[in-house]
């Protein structure tokens, strides 16, 4: 049989394969792969009702998470609240960046717009801007028929910082009950966050219920760290072809800068993080 692995929990995975789920063990049951099963693994399974199935093989992934460990994102949508808590677009950008390193697909949710609804125009625009799909949306307005359409088919890891409204976004996307403010009390304790590992899921898009990547270090060269942002790319005509955007002369991406048509905001968090990681070698 084939499916999809939705959850890890106490030693089991949940395999979801058309509209049913199958448990099996998760120990010693995976006998020609050396690789280990994790969720969001497509696999091909043995089901047997008395003993439980097992996993025969694991198809190659397109990608994975480490923190959480989840394979086959299709998106990560990375939740902006405009408040409450007042969101750190640093944060914001280096999560961006993890995203475009991992080749995950992104777009951004500025979520909570019900709170300052200026100030989420604002980050909608910034983002836009950037070359993001931005959706701006709220809890008290009935406005996510358009994010709902964009997830449509996918598989999607939402990233935010605790309180950013994921559960509250995930249950309205999916029509489903999903416990507010749940995973922040196993993140506090810590412990359970790699014990539990689940994708929710209705119809076609399924999402991960997880803080996301927002906790990771990334390790790369300073000198790479610009072709983590897309909207440099369309200001290729500096001066020098290696040119990284900090000092040299004549280089476009600044003067686009300058001109307004790369935001500030971006480009001030491009050079701290550049320093960063010129002075740790990682952040
Ligand atoms: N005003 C307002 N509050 C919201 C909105 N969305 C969520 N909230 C509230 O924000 C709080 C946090 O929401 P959650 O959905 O639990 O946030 P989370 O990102 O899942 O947080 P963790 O589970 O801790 O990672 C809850 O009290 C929600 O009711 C919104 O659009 N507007
Ligand atoms: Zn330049």
């Amino acid at each position: 049989m084939i499916g999809k692995i939705i959850k890890l929990t106490g030693g089991f995975y949940y395999i979801k394969s058309g509209d049913e789920v199958f448990e099996t063990r998760a120990r010693g049951n995976f006998r020609h792969s050396k690789v280990e099963p994790i969720v969001g693994d497509d696999v091909e399974f043995k089901y047997e009702e008395k003993t439980l199935g097992y996993i025969e093989k694991v198809y190659p992934r397109k990608n994975m998470l480490t923190r959480p460990r989840v394979s086959n994102v299709d998106l990560a949508l990375i939740v902006i609240p405009v408040l409450d808590p007042k969101y750190n677009l640093v944060i914001i950008d280096k999560t961006i960046i993890q995203a475009e390193h991992e080749g995950i697909d992104l777009a951004i949710v500025i979520n909570k717009a019900d709170l300052d609804s200026e100030s989420a125009e604002e980050l909608a625009r910034i983002y836009k801007n950037s070359g993001f799909e931005t959706f701006v949306i709220s809890d008290k307005d009935d406005n996510i028929e358009n994010l709902r359409a964009y997830l449509h088919g996918k598989t999607v890891a939402l990233c935010g910082v605790s309180g950013a409204g994921k559960s509250t976004i995930t249950s309205r996307i999916l029509n489903k009950e999903v416990e507010v403010g749940k995973v922040s009390e196993k993140t506090k304790r810590g412990k359970h966050t790699t014990r539990h590992t689940e994708i929710l899921y209705n119809d076609d898009i399924y999402i991960f219920d997880t803080p996301g990547f927002s906790s990771l270090t990334l390790k790369i060269e300073e000198e790479d760290l610009k072709n983590y942002f897309r909207e440099f790319k369309n200001f290729n005509t500096c001066k020098f072809n290696n040119c990284n955007h900090i000092k040299e002369p004549k280089c476009a991406v600044k003067d686009a800068v300058d001109r307004g048509e790369i935001e500030k905001s971006r480009y001030e968090n491009y050079l701290y993080i550049f320093n960063e990681l010129k002075e740790k070698g990682e952040y």
